[in-house]
């Protein structure tokens, strides 16, 4: 047997699906068990692990007493769990797919090296709610489980074709050249599996595939896909830009963090209380981990926000309830993009998905985004579908009452069977 371990540590979250190798080509892996470690931004963290075979999960809903408190811990205490697991030998383990948010000029997956390693941990602070801990997690996989091969697969991979008027800001060239300042984009190898199922889906070949993508977890973004490519996207040089998150501002005037404290010049200086691979300068670790719906709202869990809004009336009369401010503020960010995505499409749109985990789990915000594009053609939301979405089977379900135009679609992501797909069919390439 050959199983192969799928990481993916995201900013609030660890997940992890441990899958099986299916001898047949074109055949996905055949998933074993999925385990995740969830609010680990705001603990107590919530532990799970279920076997694909079984409809029962093994939940420790108050991990208040468990250790977890960064993804290292958190992947720590799924390894103690696996141990216990008398069903599963972790040495038939051969390989680890691990998510690493910024891959700079990585283009293809890597095998983690000394020499891989370091380049990712250049990177680091260029994604630094991701990259430390995601090396964090290697380094713990590697100590663990050492006869398994490491393989780093990148988010930003799937936007290494931007156009070059997309991907270029307007600054000295010089200087950006040099630096590697550019956009990049992130949340590629949730888009690279939307890609696939929504295209599956429509039965489209996915070279003809044109979609406005939302993956809107703790990070948020929007992808504009045009014949398969991904042409324009929300997040730029690191995960802070375009949309709100969790604990991220989105994009804010760039000179805000001159004026948002008196001594400006200090906000430049590196916080050394912080772990060493997560370099971070004070004015990023404001924006990046003191913002967002922490900031408006003193919580992460966009589900407590939308339960907290009050969403009968106009967006202009209600936001003295900060929760309800944080969900127009949500909603007018997505749409900014959506209208310019749609543009840029000119129009040519098969569908808007929704995906992520506030996106796939807010009946709120799928209604206040449809709702606002209807009128571009896309199709009116069918309630019944809407409401009902956590009981309903498939990877992609339509909520739009289709009538020939464009289509509102929800696809329930997958980060780690994007990368396990990927590394089964390339298994000789990593055996090599
Ligand atoms: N019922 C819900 N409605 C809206 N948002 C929810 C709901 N349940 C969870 N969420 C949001 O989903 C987020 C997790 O999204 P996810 O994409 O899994 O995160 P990550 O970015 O860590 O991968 C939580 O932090 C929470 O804000
Ligand atoms: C890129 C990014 O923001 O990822 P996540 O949503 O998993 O934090
Ligand atoms: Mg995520």
């Amino acid at each position: 047997m050959s199983l192969i371990l799928a990481v993916n540590a995201g900013s609030s979250s660890l997940k992890i699906s441990l899958y099986q190798r299916v001898r047949q080509e074109a055949k996905a892996p055949s998933l074993v068990l999925t385990s995740s470690i969830s609010s680990i931004l705001s603990p107590p963290a919530q532990f799970k692990f279920i076997h694909a075979s079984t409809t029962t999960a093994v939940k420790h809903s108050n991990t208040a007493e468990l250790p977890i408190h960064d993804h290292e811990t958190a992947f720590d205490h799924f390894l103690d769990h696996l141990k216990t697991d008398t069903s599963i030998d972790s040495g038939e383990i051969k390989h680890i797919c691990h998510r690493v948010v910024h891959g700079g000029d990585y283009t293809d997956p890597v095998s983690i090296s000394e020499e891989t390693y370091h380049h990712i941990e250049k990177l680091s602070d260029l994604a630094p709610l991701h990259n430390g801990p995601a090396l964090s997690v290697i380094k713990a996989s590697i100590k663990a489980l050492p006869n398994a091969r490491s393989i780093a697969f990148f988010d930003s991979a799937f936007h290494k074709d931007l156009p070059r008027h997309v991907s270029t800001y307007a600054i000295d060239q010089g200087i950006a050249k040099e630096r590697g300042l550019r956009k990049y984009g992130f949340h590629g190898l949730s888009y690279a599996f939307i890609k696939r199922v929504v295209a599956q889906h429509l039965h489209k070949d996915r070279g003809a595939l044109n979609i406005i993508a939302m993956h809107i977890g703790s990070g948020a973004s929007v992808c504009a896909i045009r014949a398969g490519q991904s042409i324009d996207v929300s997040m730029g040089l690191t995960p802070l830009s375009g949309l709100p998150g969790a604990t991220r501002a989105g994009d804010v005037d760039a000179s805000l963090i001159f004026h948002y404290a008196s001594q400006s010049p200090s906000l430049m200086s590196h916080n050394p209380s912080l772990s060493k691979e997560v370099h971070v300068t004070q004015a990023e670790d404001i924006l990046n981990s003191q913002a967002g719906w922490k900031a408006l709202t003193g919580t992460t869990d966009f589900g407590e926000i939308t339960k907290k809004a009050d969403l009968s009336a106009p967006s202009s009369f209600t936001q003295d309830n900060p929760c309800t401010l944080a969900f127009h503020i949500l909603v007018d960010r997505i749409l900014h993009y959506v209208g310019a995505y749609h543009l840029a499409l000119r129009g040519r749109v098969d569908a808007i998905v929704f995906a992520g985990g506030v996106a796939e789990q807010s009946e709120e915000l799928r209604r206040a985004i449809a709702e606002a594009v209807n009128h571009l053609g896309y199709a009116a939301i069918d309630e019944r579908v809407n409401k009902t979405l956590d009981n309903r089977e498939g990877i992609v379900i339509n909520i739009g009452k289709y009538d020939g135009g464009k289509r509102m679609l929800v696809c329930r992501t997958d980060e780690q069977l994007e990368m396990a797909r990927e590394c089964s069919s390339a298994e000789e390439f990593w055996n090599a």
